[in-house]
């Protein structure tokens, strides 16, 4: 895992801009699940895909003319088997891969229902801050900080 070259985070306005020979941007739709009492699911990459068994929070790309909503609900019920209730778009990020520029919508899933399968034998792990898992996808780190930011803005004294 070591050997795989580190991805670019960007600023919107470093982004390429329309009529040159940009690379397509890929949009994918992610779900942090978060339980009442705090802890978030996070999976690991499974054997076959780019950065495998790095974790992340689960995911994956839109499909043509699909909403960040359809296209997250499609893809928690393909890989968990889970049914999404309450879905908040929360923050977007770009990531320049080696093998894809993808831009990440994040959303937080609030309720869901069905029994958490592992459908693409990926593992899975409820977490809370600081995360004991590793290696984490780097296009995923920045999440954990913003919910880190967000739990010390909500109590400043506990961190
Ligand atoms: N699901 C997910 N993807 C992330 C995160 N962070 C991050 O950089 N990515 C990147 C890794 C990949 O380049 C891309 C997701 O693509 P993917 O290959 O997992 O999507 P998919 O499940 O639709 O894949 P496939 O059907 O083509 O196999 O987004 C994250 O937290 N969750």
């Amino acid at each position: 895992m070591d050997n795989i070259p580190k991805p670019h985070l960007i600023a919107d306005a470093e982004l390429p801009r329309e009529g040159g020979t940009e690379r397509k941007v890929v949009d994918v739709a992610v779900g942090v699940l978060i339980r009442p009492e705090g802890d978030f699911l996070l999976t690991s990459r499974p054997a076959g895909k780019v950065y495998a068994g790095y974790w992340e929070f689960p995911g994956g790309k839109f499909e043509a003319g699909e909403s960040v909503q359809q296209a997250l609900s499609r893809e928690l019920f393909e890989e968990l088997g889970l049914h999404l209730h309450q879905i908040e778009p929360w923050r977007q990020e770009m990531v320049d891969y080696p093998h894809a520029l993808v831009r990440l919508h994040f959303c937080k899933v609030l309720a869901w229902s069905g029994e958490l399968q592992m459908r693409e034998a990926q593992s899975f792990a409820w977490q809370r801050l600081p995360v004991t898992v590793t290696p984490v996808l780097p296009g995923t780190v920045p999440v954990l900080e913003w919910l880190a930011q967000e739990q010390q803005a909500l109590n400043p004294v506990a961190l």
